[in-house]
């Protein structure tokens, strides 16, 4: 079994107190591919955020080992990319380059060729020039792949990257996931469709602000703890405070 990559220690993740990832324990492994899923708000966003170090745990902590920042590879939800900012296609993907170059480094010619094979790999040759504003939700989501796959990255994490996709460009798109595992990387992806997780994703982490289970898929996936995920959501209390210790009193 491959070693330890991520190391989750009874992390809890809140919101002005409220927790959105309660108590979280586990491990992803080196080279795996997991799926999480859950109900909506079981806190799957959150927790990706706070893998990257985007989000900091209120309590519990999270071992990323020697990784830094810009180790990851993050593909955040679609809702949360502003695409009317006046910038193209290839100045997007090369901005997959930045960890390379420094980000006041500029972009060098290698990075253009690299953009324009990235591109090529996605079924958008000849894109380079275009706005991003005018391209389709599939074909921007081929865009932010591109970028991905310039950005090289050995963990690579992805919210939602199937919504609002086409059958064709997810099809190509999780081809690329598969790809990305077959070489070894550690991809972890929060998806709703459960086919496509029980069909491709070997690993599940199944949340529902709480662990209901993380594992083998056809293990975890199964209808008992898909209820009590289900019940568990429902039953949540969103104004609950999160058990925090309480401030030393001073004096
Ligand atoms: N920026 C925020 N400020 C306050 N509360 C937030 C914020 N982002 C998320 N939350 C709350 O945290 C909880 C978990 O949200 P999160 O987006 O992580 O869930 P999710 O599992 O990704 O949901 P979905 O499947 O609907 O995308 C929800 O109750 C949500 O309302």
């Amino acid at each position: 079994m491959s070693a330890p990559l991520i190391r989750l220690n009874d992390v809890t993740i809140t919101y002005e107190r409220h927790p959105a990832v309660h108590h979280l324990s586990g491990i992803f492994r080196k080279g795996s591919l997991t799926a999480i899923a859950g109900p909506n708000g079981a806190g799957k966003s959150t927790l990706l955020k706070a893998i990257i170090g985007e989000l900091k745990p209120a309590t519990g902590s999270i071992d990323r080992g020697s990784f830094q920042r810009t180790d990851f590879g993050y593909l955040p939800q679609a809702a949360e990319i502003n695409r009317r900012f006046p910038i193209s296609v290839a100045d997007t993907v090369m901005m997959g380059a930045w960890k390379n170059s420094g980000a006041f480094g500029g972009f060098s010619q290698d990075d253009m060729r690299q953009a324009r094979q990235a591109l090529a790999a996605v079924g958008l040759a000849g894109f380079e020039r275009r706005h991003i504003g005018s391209l389709s939700a599939g074909q921007f989501q081929r865009v932010l792949f591109a970028r991905l796959l310039l950005q090289d990255a050995r963990i690579i994490l992805l919210d939602e990257p199937f919504t609002a996709i086409d059958q064709r460009t997810t099809r190509d798109l999780l081809d690329i996931i598969l790809r990305w595992h077959g070489d070894g990387r550690t991809v972890i992806a929060v998806l709703h469709d459960f086919d496509q997780v029980r069909s491709h994703f070997p690993e599940t982490l199944l949340i529902a602000r709480e662990l209901v289970g993380w594992g083998r898929t056809d293990e975890v996936m199964s209808a008992a703890n898909l209820i009590r995920a289900r019940a568990m959501a429902e039953s949540w209390d969103e104004d609950a405070e999160a058990c925090l210790p309480e401030p030393e009193a001073v004096g």
